[in-house]
């Protein structure tokens, strides 16, 4: 899994188009969403990621809470983002994982949004440009290797 934190003034995102035959069913309300203040974490769910999912929602979750630990960010954004690798896993093991990321997050007390899952979105984001503010993670199951 890739990770791109950035803390933000906030995030806004509209959903467009759709990205997938089966996106995610999204109600009208979750069309639009936006966060003030808030850690924006791009995620990319690889292949390798299949092979346990449990431990590596465990890790990001991990990684997550440290970095909002650093920032003082209390308000987190799950962002899908099939951009920061070549090897995404299927949408369907992607999206529970994203899923248990945010149930985790809000399980910590975190207020978290997800964005919604297969669309296309416009996205307005303000990045606070201190030194912390750009960050990237990458998480893998187990003894998985990265080549
Ligand atoms: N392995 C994966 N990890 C994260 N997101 C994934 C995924 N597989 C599918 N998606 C979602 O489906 C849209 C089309 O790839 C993706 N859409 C996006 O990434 C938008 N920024 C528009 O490009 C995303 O919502």
């Amino acid at each position: 899994m890739r990770m791109l934190l950035i803390h933000s003034d906030y995030l806004e995102y509209e959903v467009k188009d759709k990205a997938l035959k089966k996106p995610e069913e999204i109600s009208e309300e979750q069309k639009r969403g936006r966060l003030e203040e808030v850690l924006a974490v791009f995620v990319s769910v690889e292949k390798v990621d299949e092979q346990n999912p449990e431990e590596v929602v465990e890790k990001a979750v991990a990684e997550i809470k440290d970095v909002a630990s650093q920032v003082k960010a209390q308000n987190i954004f799950v962002y899908p983002f099939a951009h920061l690798s070549s090897e995404l896993a299927s949408p369907d093991v992607a999206l529970e994982i994203l899923k248990t990321i945010e149930e985790k997050l809000k399980e910590e007390g975190f207020n978290v949004k997800r964005a919604p899952f297969g669309y296309y979105k416009a996205f307005k984001l303000s990045c606070k440009g201190h030194p912390l503010a750009e960050l990237s993670r990458t998480v893998v199951p187990g003894e998985a290797r990265k080549e």
